[in-house]
């Protein structure tokens, strides 16, 4: 495993919620057996820096899952903005472009405290009649695979990928990027709107640092049950 994590360090849970108490109340249900947690979009709207520092102060580690994508001067400014909070992680999407992306990985080495970023390459949502309709031509994997050499020369190397494409990341960019992967799905769970998904065992068998797991976690009747099958799952692998 390329980062000698233990499955613990590996999982992230989702926390897609409408409200702080929502995503708190899960935090509790899961008393303690997950150290890292995502704040996206719908959280972060919804609730602000303050649930970012209360999972901070709760001894939780947060991936701030906010895939800007702007200009590089506001991005560069966005990574200085939320340092401060404490996020250990923080998404910008690749699709930026090298200017921006450079522009954030300068901003972030400048700045103290600053996430490490991660580069979106191609969502795990989109299939590849999805992709060839924004107008790109090829595979996931193409465009994921050129993304990434894009990113890594702009000075952003960890990636959000899909497992499909963990392989041959691994192969051209070796052991050292952090490759974050969504799209996961025990055996039998609802794939909802994913597209390009996996086992939590076979993402971390290809080369995935660490899983992203939303409604496998938060939509189960038990919540501390479901994270600990794939907890076990991953384990010893
Ligand atoms: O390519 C991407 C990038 C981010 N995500 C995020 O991960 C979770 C997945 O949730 P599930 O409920 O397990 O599907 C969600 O917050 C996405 O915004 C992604 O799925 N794919």
């Amino acid at each position: 495993m390329p980062h000698s994590l233990t499955p613990r360090d590996q999982l992230i849970v989702a926390l897609d919620y409408p409200t702080a108490a929502a995503a708190l109340a899960l935090v509790d249900a899961l008393d303690g057996q997950c150290l890292w947690f995502k704040v996206g979009l719908e959280l972060y709207l919804a609730a602000g820096a303050p649930i970012v520092t209360t999972l901070r102060q709760r001894g939780f580690n947060v991936f701030l899952d906010l895939k800007l994508h702007d200009i590089p001067n506001t991005v560069a400014s966005a990574v200085r903005s939320v340092s401060s909070l404490g996020a250990s992680l923080l998404t910008l999407h690749a699709a930026g472009g090298p200017a921006m992306l450079a522009a954030a990985a300068e901003a972030a080495s400048a700045t103290p405290d600053a996430p490490t970023l991660l580069a979106v390459t191609v969502l795990t949502s989109m299939d590849n009649t999805q992709l060839n309709s924004i107008g790109v031509p090829g595979t996931p994997a193409d465009q994921v695979l050129r993304l990434a050499h894009m990113a890594a020369a702009a000075g952003v190397p960890n990636l959000v990928c899909s497992s499909e494409e963990l392989t041959a990341l691994r192969r051209d960019l070796g052991p050292s990027p952090r490759l974050v992967v969504p799209g996961i799905r025990p055996t039998g769970a609802s794939t909802d709107d994913q597209q390009r998904i996996a086992t939590p065992a076979a993402a971390i068998a290809a080369g995935a640092s660490m899983l992203v797991v939303g409604r496998p976690i938060t939509k189960a009747a038990n919540p501390a049950k479901a994270a600990e099958a794939i907890l076990h799952e991953i384990s010893g692998l």
